[in-house]
């Protein structure tokens, strides 16, 4: 029989479609890897912001990956919005019981309009629990600052961030450069402890970014799945995540969504 690659996302719902478990999904589906889900909370949300913010019980999330540890199981994981410590306790707790590897954490803090994902003191659980067990952290900016406390200005700073997270355990670094207004390119750096690479590409001139972080570290868990390693995991998402933002679908009044099958459409 042919081999199906899976992946689950551990992460929040966003109503409005674009961001949060919903574009882990897509973005699975359209690189061909059999997507999973366990819910950590509701959002009402649409692209003009978050209305409602309902997390869910631990033993919620607890039970939904114990229902796919003891059946299915994954090739690779991905966290996304995980509100509180103790959901991120759990969460660590269950990863390591199922010994499962290829661990993509997506360190969702803020969405675009402001709304917190993540509670404040929920920060250090993220640094002491869930990093030392991530394959690949996928922080923007501000997020690297947060998890750093480095501020970051220059491109000097960013490498300082990176190196600050791989000392908490992290293997690879990806802080995204999607925040870096101003400049002419996107451009993503990699660290994997010795050296740096950049992943660039021209910045597009558009309002519709909501959930772009979701969708790139989405596509880098499903190419992890596939068996590819980080540093073309990473240049896959680039390029998934360019055509996306490119091939705008102009819905929703505010931030709209990316495009998910674009990158489909695009290597036909
Ligand atoms: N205007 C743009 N043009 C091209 N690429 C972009 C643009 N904005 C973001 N990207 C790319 O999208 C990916 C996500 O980066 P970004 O820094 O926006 O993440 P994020 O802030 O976590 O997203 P979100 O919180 O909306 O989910 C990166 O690969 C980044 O380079
Ligand atoms: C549920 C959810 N997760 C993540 C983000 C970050 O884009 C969002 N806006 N909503």
């Amino acid at each position: 029989m042919k081999k199906v690659y899976k992946a689950l996302t551990i992460a929040g719902s966003d109503s409005g479609g674009g961001a949060g478990i919903q574009a882990d999904l897509k973005t699975f589906q359209e690189l061909k890897v059999f997507g999973m889900s366990a819910l950590t909370a509701v959002t009402a949300q649409n692209t003009l912001g978050v209305q409602g913010v309902y997390p869910l019980s631990v033993e919620a999330v607890k039970q939904q990956i114990e229902s796919i540890g003891t059946d299915l199981g994954t090739d690779a994981v991905k966290t996304g919005m995980l509100f509180s410590s103790e959901i991120i306790q759990a969460v660590a707790e269950k990863i390591k019981q199922f010994g499962w590897k290829n661990i993509v954490v997506d360190p969702v803090m803020i969405a675009k309009g402001g709304a917190p994902l993540l509670q404040d003191e929920a920060v250090s659980a993220l640094k002491n629990d869930l990093l030392p067990l991530a394959t690949v952290i996928t922080p923007n900016i501000p997020e690297a600052e947060v998890l750093t406390e480095i501020s970051i200005r220059t491109l000097k700073d960013r490498q300082k961030a990176a190196k600050r997270l791989h000392e908490l355990g992290v293997k690879y670094v990806v802080i995204k450069g999607g925040h870096d207004e101003g400049e002419s390119e996107a451009v993503d750096l990699l660290y994997d402890g010795e050296e740096f690479s950049y992943f660039k590409s021209k910045r597009l001139e558009t309002k519709n970014t909501h959930g772009t972080g979701c969708t790139f570290a989405a596509a880098i868990t499903a190419e992890l799945a596939k068996g590819s390693n980080v540093k073309e995991a990473v240049q896959t998402a680039k390029d998934f995540i360019q055509a996306a933002i490119e091939n705008e679908l102009g819905i929703g009044h505010g931030h709209g969504p990316t495009n998910h099958w674009a990158y489909r459409e695009k290597k036909r």
